[in-house]
This record gives structure tokens, C-alpha cells and sequence, in this order.
């Protein structure tokens, strides 16, 4: 990884156009993150936006959202921008919670709409300029 602030993106199949147009319409505020992507969305906005910096991790049914979930509970995340589809039954649906779930335990800045990204990509929290620690260090003893 980098030094640089992390992001990760992700969108389900229905959402990925909107995805893209998001990268592209947001390129210049993109440039400065390490980004991380499941599969197919790192490769398509890779197709349309080849100098942002993507680490493309295995596509989400395969395992991707659980590579982003394991980031997370690392601290080596500071943002999430996921455009679900709310509209179609996924068959990983079980990692598309588990990966928000750890997003909230966590207390990662989300993003799960366009409308919120948009707001996201423009806090400085994301940027890691303000602290990300609001919540105490979670103590395994009181799980
Ligand atoms: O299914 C996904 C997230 O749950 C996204 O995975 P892909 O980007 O590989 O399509």
C-alpha cells in the first residue's frame, strides 16, 4: 500500500455505469488516493480513467467485499464509496452486510448513494487531514 489516504469503490452490476461516470466527473479529486476496487468495478473504471492509481482485488462474489472487510478491520482504509443495487437479490449477499457491518463497527466514512460520495469526495476527513478515531479502541473482552 501507500502512504497516500485509501479508497475503496465498489459497485453492483446495475450501479457500475454510474460508477464510472462518478470516476470520470471526479477524476482530479480521485488522483491523490491509493484506490482499491473489487474485480469488474477496478476494471471498468480502469478502462475509462487509466491514470487513477487501482489495485483491482477479486471480484465481489468471488470474495472482493471480504478483502475490502478485511482492510477495514486492518485500519488500512479510509473511505468507502459502494453503490449497491437495492433492487436485485445478490447470491453474496451475505458479504455485501458483512463488509458494511465492519464499515459501521469500524466507523469508516460510507458511502452507499451518488449523492453521499459526491458529499464524501469533499470532506477532509477522507483525505485523513482530521482524525478518523472518534470511537475508543474496541476492547475484544466486551464482545
Ligand atoms: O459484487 C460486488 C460487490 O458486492 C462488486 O463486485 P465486482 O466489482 O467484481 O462486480
Amino acid at each position: 500500500m501507500t502512504g497516500r489516504p485509501m479508497l475503496a469503490l465498489v459497485a453492483h452490476d446495475a450501479k457500475k455505469d454510474a460508477m464510472v461516470d462518478f470516476a470520470l466527473r471526479n477524476h482530479d479529486k480521485l488522483k491523490p488516493y491509493g484506490l482499491v476496487a473489487t474485480g469488474t468495478t477496478g476494471q471498468r473504471i480502469s478502462e475509462r480513467c487509466p491514470t487513477l492509481d487501482i489495485t483491482p482485488l477479486k471480484s465481489g462474489p468471488l470474495g472482493g467485499d471480504q478483502q475490502i472487510g478485511a482492510m477495514i478491520a486492518e485500519g488500512a482504509l479510509n473511505g468507502l464509496i459502494f453503490f449497491i443495487d437495492p433492487l436485485s437479490p445478490m447470491p453474496h449477499d451475505v458479504d455485501v452486510k458483512a463488509l458494511m457491518r465492519l464499515a459501521v463497527v469500524y466507523d469508516l466514512p460510507m458511502a452507499l448513494n451518488l449523492t453521499t460520495a459526491e458529499i464524501l469526495l469533499r470532506s477532509a476527513r477522507l483525505r485523513g487531514l482530521e482524525s478518523t478515531s472518534t470511537i475508543p479502541e474496541i476492547s475484544v473482552s466486551k464482545l
